[in-house]
């Protein structure tokens, strides 16, 4: 796992240790990958003001607090996503201290990173130096640096312990995403359910892997959300994938897990405890379940490209026409 201890260390003596914000800023898949740690610091800090933005909201509204007082997270896996790069030129000028984490060494985003972090990329059963994993850290710290926060030695235990839970589900769920991609192969629609930190990779599923990449149409929905509005078009031939989350928001995924088995026929859980995750300490655990929920999730994304032979990297619009 890349050390970000000094990097932290540093953060913090930015405006001589007074900080009362921290703000996370990417597009898409980046910014997916952002949601833990803001669910993390809205769950467990008691004095941070803490913000997730789509970065060409951010550039056209920054928020009030934002300042010398502020932590700016961008992340951009090339580097060069234009509202990304502008997002992080506009919270340095406004005086925050901002965090640029990217794929590609070049990039412009870094131009505008007070500190830069060049992640690693491509090993899935390598999970610890993702960039979900390295803002997790991360935001661990900080909260830890600035107010103390007394489950850090839990957050390291799980972090040595990650990879391997994640090597032995990708394993274990080898079965079951090829019956899945059989079964599903001809759907047109998904709804994706999920709760708590890893509502972002309900929302990040949808978006990216079902619309982006498979050119389906999918739509996130929030457990606990799911009774005041979408069950009401539930019924037998309706595709729905539940994240069931490991930790305090797991009651909402199984109220709608109940419903959604006695209403629904095409229903696909994907439950990170029986996937091992509850081998972390309890404390803790639940902020772990969007990295293990990625990976297999790519899985799934994975099969199902192959069954319907449509290729995870063909785009129609994107880098392709004007936009
Ligand atoms: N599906 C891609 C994402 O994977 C990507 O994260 C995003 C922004 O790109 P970048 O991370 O390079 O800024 O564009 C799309 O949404």
């Amino acid at each position: 796992m890349i050390k970000t201890s000094e990097i932290v260390k540093r953060i913090l003596q930015h405006n001589e240790g007074k900080i009362n914000s921290v703000y996370f800023v990417a597009a898409g898949g980046s910014l997916v990958d952002m949601y833990v740690s803001y669910y993390f610091l809205q769950a467990e800090s008691t004095t941070l003001t803490t913000g997730w933005y789509t970065s060409n909201e951010f550039v056209h509204v920054q928020p009030k607090r934002l300042g010398a007082n502020s932590i700016v997270f961008v992340c951009s896996h090339s580097g060069s996503t234009p509202e990304s790069v502008e997002a992080a030129h506009v919270a340095q000028q406004a005086g925050a201290v901002t965090v640029g984490l990217t794929f590609n060494a070049k990039a412009e985003l870094l131009k505008y990173s007070d500190e830069k972090i060049v992640y690693e990329w491509g090993n899935e059963r390598e999970v610890v130096n993702n960039p979900m994993a390295i803002m997790l850290d991360m935001s661990a710290q900080i909260l830890a640096g600035l107010e103390g926060y007394d489950q850090l030695p839990a957050f390291r235990d799980a972090f040595a312990k990650i990879d391997t839970i994640v090597d032995n589900a990708i394993d274990q769920v080898q079965p079951r995403t090829k019956a899945f991609a059989d079964k599903y192969a001809h759907e047109k629609m998904f709804y994706i359910l999920g709760s708590g930190p890893s509502f972002g990779h309900a929302y990040g599923f949808a978006i990216c892997s079902l619309m982006e990449m498979q050119w389906l149409d999918a739509a996130p929905i929030h457990s606990g959300e799911y009774f005041h509005g979408p069950f009401e078009v539930t019924d037998k031939n309706k595709p729905y994938i539940v994240l069931e989350s490991v930790g305090r928001t797991r009651p909402l995924d199984e109220r709608a897990l109940k419903f959604l088995h006695k209403y629904a026929e095409k229903v696909e859980v994907v439950d990170a405890k029986e996937l091992g995750l509850d081998m972390i300490d309890s404390k803790v655990a639940e902020f772990f379940n969007p990295i293990l929920f990625y990976t297999i999730l790519s899985e799934y994304r994975a099969k199902l490209a192959d069954k319907r032979d449509h290729s995870l990297d063909v785009r129609r619009y994107m880098g392709k026409v004007p936009y």
